[in-house]
């Protein structure tokens, strides 16, 4: 049987499922992982933990599934920094997760030298702390001896698939896909390779770098599973393919710990005048496919919060139920800026703000509140998506997927708020579905991307209810409280 191993790892947890060659899932694994801040904006990973959780649940899907894979694709929460030292295969630091924004200042001051528009035209990103670089350079400075070390070639950096794809071929290939290239800031999405401009930009010695590959071809072999590691890509390009958003136009919205709207656009880079992001989408051969980004930094993340922060619910699942015992917020906005603000705002410095409360608030509307604010920061990347592309090609449904899309009451207020139909697939592992197919095109499973197409099953289509005055109306609220947040 041709089942095929998928390796998520996310920035709320690592996950391995193992899929049939039709897509269903045969058996799964996670375990949460823990998220350190040790300053106020600094978000770490331990990459140790990292790996031996993410192995962890492999073999955990596999010995559930007892079947043989075929092949073993990998997807990974993008941008976050691992440098380690490659003849110990030891980190030299925690993992600066993508939400980490200690980068902020040199960010700044980048942006004061006048050099955002070009690197822009490079590679479709900004000059924000998100994006990998400036973290790699933040490590460079201040972890000892590693700036002389990786000039030694002694170190190697990588986002968290390069990370696994060294640990399971025991050290012997330093790779990544370009999907997750283009989110560093030091990839040209244009030419296809690493830039010496950009790394001269950065101060980062191209030593350090991994080789970049398609997402799906043969990476190595995963000595302990005696399986080739035939599909790589960033979560949310990942995400995209399992969605079948192969075609121009098409888009999906995954809602994990933050939210993530990709457009596929083809062969062609679309560079956005309405703050998004252009990246490479996953590509099966040398030809470069790219997309339209709007990233939100924190979706799910806002329930986790409710849950560990406020101690409003014991599982995030349990906020459905807690919002729905009152009618509406009552009023209360939400704007959950805990890691700055993303797309299409582009503000690192912004902090988080509960507005409009009054005596009679409680719990629940502050948590219904907190659905809302996923479903409007979507509604306003779909906005900024929409202006961009133009009245033709105009989104007409979207497909979502990711943990907190199982939430009904936030899907239904999503279809509320964009006034088109949220559809969500049978699988909502879409991501890690996605790597499986990368896969297992990368081992010959599927002889083309065709095949993909029909895997893909509806399980619910919501359909918007609201008028549109009063979609209109909330869309307005919330830009009213994104003001004062931003104002503050
Ligand atoms: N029923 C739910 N309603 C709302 N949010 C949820 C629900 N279940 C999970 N979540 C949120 O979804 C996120 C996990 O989604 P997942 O796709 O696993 O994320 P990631 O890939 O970022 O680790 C968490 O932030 C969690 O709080
Ligand atoms: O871990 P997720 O699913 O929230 O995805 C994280 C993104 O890849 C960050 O860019």
């Amino acid at each position: 049987m041709d089942a095929l191993l998928a390796l998520d790892q996310g920035t709320s947890s690592s996950r391995a499922v193992v899929f049939g060659r039709d897509g269903r899932m045969l058996a799964v694994a996670q375990r949460e992982l823990t998220q350190h801040f040790p300053q106020p904006g600094w978000v770490e990973h331990d990459a140790g933990e990292i790996w031996e959780g993410q192995i962890a649940c492999a073999r955990e899907a596999m010995s559930k599934a007892g079947v043989k894979a075929a092949a073993i694709g990998i997807t990974n929460q993008r941008e976050t920094v691992v440098l380690w030292d490659r003849k110990m295969g030891e980190p030299l630091h925690k993992a600066l997760v993508w939400q980490d924004r200690r980068t902020a200042a040199f960010c700044e001051s980048l942006k004061a030298q006048g050099l955002e528009p070009r690197v822009r035209e490079l590679t479709g990103l900004l000059l924000d702390p998100y994006f990998s670089a400036t973290k790699l350079r933040w490590l460079l400075d201040n972890v000892a001896g590693a700036r002389e070390r990786a000039e030694r070639g002694e170190l190697a950096f990588g986002t968290v698939d390069s990370w696994l794809l060294w640990k399971l071929t025991d050290g012997a290939v330093h790779a990544t896909d370009a999907s997750n290239a283009s989110r560093t800031l030091l990839f040209d999405i244009h030419r296809g390779d690493w830039s010496d401009e950009l790394l001269g930009i950065f101060g980062i010695p191209r030593a350090l770098l991994p080789e970049v590959r398609p997402s799906a071809g043969v990476f190595g072999q995963a000595a302990e599973f005696g399986v080739p590691i035939s599909g790589i890509a960033g979560d949310q390009q990942a995400a995209l393919f399992g969605q079948a958003a192969l075609q121009p136009g098409q888009a999906k919205n995954t809602y994990g710990t933050g939210c993530f709207l990709l457009m596929h656009t083809g062969t062609q880079a679309h560079m956005s005048t309405q703050g998004l992001l252009t990246t490479r989408a996953a590509q099966l051969d040398a030809l470069p496919q790219y997309a339209l980004e709007g990233s939100v930094f924190v979706g799910g993340a806002v329930v986790q919060w409710l849950r560990d922060g406020l101690h409003a619910v014991q599982a995030s699942s349990e906020v459905q139920a807690l919002a729905l015992s009152v009618p509406d917020a009552g009023g209360v906005m939400f704007v959950p800026a805990f890691a700055g603000l993303g797309a299409p705002y582009w503000r690192p410095d912004a902090r988080g703000a509960i507005l409009g409360l009054t005596r009679g608030s409680t719990q629940a509307h502050i948590a219904r509140a907190a659905l809302e604010s996923i479903a409007f920061q979507s509604a306003a990347v779909l906005a900024a998506m929409n202006a961009d592309v133009g009245a033709a090609e105009r989104l007409t449904e979207l497909r979502v997927d990711g943990g907190a899309s199982a939430n009904d009451l936030l899907m239904q207020f999503q279809a509320d708020l964009l006034g088109i139909p949220v559809l969500r697939p049978q699988v909502i592992e879409t991501t890690a579905l996605g790597a499986a197919l990368l896969a297992g095109i990368g081992a010959g499973v599927y002889a083309s991307a065709d095949e993909i197409g029909a895997i893909w099953q509806l399980d619910r289509a919501f359909e918007p209810r609201m008028s549109r005055d009063e979609a209109e109306a909330r869309l307005a609220q919330w830009d009213r409280a994104v003001r004062q947040v931003l104002a503050a």
